[in-house]
């Protein structure tokens, strides 16, 4: 069963864009996810203000993955309330799939298209250039490749080059260093740096250390 109440305030500098200094970008109230008719997460709260990050910790079952679909609006809530600068998320789908990048468990990578073209549409829908972002990852080598063709490692870090590239404030990450080595890992924690320097939020769950200096822990399941 998850922590009632747990609270995690991540501190970091607020950009005008995401409201007034000091107060939380993110705050989730008492959320409660049933799944299946399961009491899977029970009046989960905690804040998180620009710049800030949050891992979800806790072991397998606990709902740390419950929890980031819920935030993305992906699991339906029980009770409670998902606020973005004081206002409910979630009543309004649209623009909150527009603040959101979303790594899942799965890469969710069209296996015949390259690796360039995989991340087309995020190109178009951001308007940002793709060069940049396969160099943050070190994939320009293998950019012209059928996904099929690419390593686990490769398709890690193809799927979060697509968060990096929609530039959304918000960044919900299942397992984001699952299958990099040690080189993509530091890799990862220099677009994370980056993303939260410029006032972007980052939560994540992991079972092992990330590079996410000064993020604040919520532990599920404890
Ligand atoms: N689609 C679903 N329908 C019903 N129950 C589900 C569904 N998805 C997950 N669950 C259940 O919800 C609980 C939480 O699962 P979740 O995937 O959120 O855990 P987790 O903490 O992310 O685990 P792990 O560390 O193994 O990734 C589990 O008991 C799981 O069986």
């Amino acid at each position: 069963m998850p922590n009632r109440d747990k609270r995690a305030a991540c501190s970091g500098d607020l950009p005008d864009a995401l409201g007034a200094l000091g107060a939380p970008a993110l705050q989730a109230d008492s959320l409660t996810v049933l799944r299946a008719d399961r009491l899977v997460l029970d009046g989960v709260s905690f804040t998180l203000a620009a710049g800030g990050a949050l891992l979800l910790v806790g072991p397998n079952g606990a709902g740390k993955s419950t929890l980031l679909r819920a935030l993305a609006g992906l699991c339906p809530l029980a009770a409670g309330t998902l606020f973005w600068q004081g206002e409910n998320a979630l009543r309004d789908p649209p623009a909150h799939a527009a603040r959101i990048g979303f790594l899942g468990h799965a890469d969710a990578l069209k296996p015949g298209l390259t690796l360039r073209e995989n991340l087309r549409l995020a190109a178009i829908l951001s308007g940002r250039p793709v060069d940049p972002v396969l160099d943050a990852f070190d994939l320009a080598p293998l950019a012209d490749l059928p996904a099929r063709l690419l390593s686990a490692g490769q398709k890690r870090r193809t799927a979060l080059a697509r968060v990096l590239l929609g530039a959304a404030p918000l960044w919900l990450l299942d397992e984001p260093s699952l299958g990099l080595d040690a080189a993509a890992i530091d890799r990862l924690g220099a677009v994370l740096a980056a993303h939260r320097a410029q006032g972007g939020m980052v939560i994540a769950t992991t079972h092992v250390t990330l590079p996410l200096p000064g993020a604040e822990t919520l532990v599920l399941g404890a």
